[in-house]
């Protein structure tokens, strides 16, 4: 799970502040599937990049599977980032000169695993989005809906704890989104944590908790525990 307490983020320009999330607690338990929503400018990615290790904050704490984030070094950090977070972009973010297989092999390079076990995570990772029979085009080659499946193979090679999505549907036609919102749900239902922004209130609806953020203001709008539907 992950556990912040009075967190806060304001970014400094030369001349101004700008108060990016207003202090907030916050708890995702393991397996919950979250929706972060709010207008433009609200601090959706900026919470989802703190999340995912990506910005440091400014106050408060943060602990992720039981380990305290504002001590660590950088290089704890980047290794805690790799093994409890995958992340998936609303462009997909595939490395357009290398095939499809070695895409969802990069994150794992950073792993002291054998190149057996790598074999096996990246198969089983693209067999489970059903382009294991793909692996060996390239991201051109691939539809937009197949390109962001690739990245969520990349993603949950990993086995992550956490899975974040920025926007994950917002370049795809309404079928191929509706395609990767029932791949998310499956991997969440198998006990993958997913945080997702979206600007979209069907794909919203689908989470089983919704969290707005207004002006920085994070704002629980309903918890209801109901199977993702
Ligand atoms: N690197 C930065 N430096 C200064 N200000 C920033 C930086 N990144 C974000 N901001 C500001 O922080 C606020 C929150 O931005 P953020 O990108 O988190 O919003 P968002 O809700 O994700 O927006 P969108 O839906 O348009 O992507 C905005 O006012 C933005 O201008």
């Amino acid at each position: 799970m992950l556990s912040m307490r009075h967190l806060s983020k304001a970014y400094y320009t030369d001349t101004i502040k700008t108060q990016a999330l207003q202090p907030f607690d916050l708890s995702i338990e393991q397996g919950e599937f979250v929706a972060v929503i709010g207008p433009s400018g609200s601090g959706k990615t900026t919470f989802l990049n703190i999340t995912g290790l990506l910005e440091n904050f400014c106050d408060g704490s943060y602990e992720l599977d039981g380990v305290n984030v504002e001590k660590l070094s950088d290089k704890a950090k980047s290794k805690l980032r790799n093994e409890k977070i995958g992340f998936i972009f609303q462009s997909f973010n595939l490395i357009p000169e290398l095939n499809i297989y070695d895409n969802v092999d990069m994150p794992l390079r950073y792993r002291k695993l054998s190149t057996k076990e790598r074999h096996q995570r990246i198969m089983d990772a693209l067999d489970k989005v059903g382009l294991g029979s793909r692996k060996n085009h390239y991201p051109s080659q691939l539809s937009g809906g197949q390109q962001q499946r690739v990245a969520i193979a990349r993603a949950i090679a990993g086995k992550p704890s956490f899975l974040l999505a920025d926007e994950p549907t917002g370049n795809l036609d309404s079928k191929m989104a509706d395609g990767i919102m029932e791949l998310l749900k499956e991997i969440n239902a198998q006990g993958t944590s997913v945080v997702m922004v979206t600007h979209d209130p069907q794909q919203a609806a689908k989470a089983q908790r919704v969290i707005e953020i207004r002006d920085g203001v994070i704002i629980e709008r309903s918890q209801c525990n109901k199977a993702i539907a």
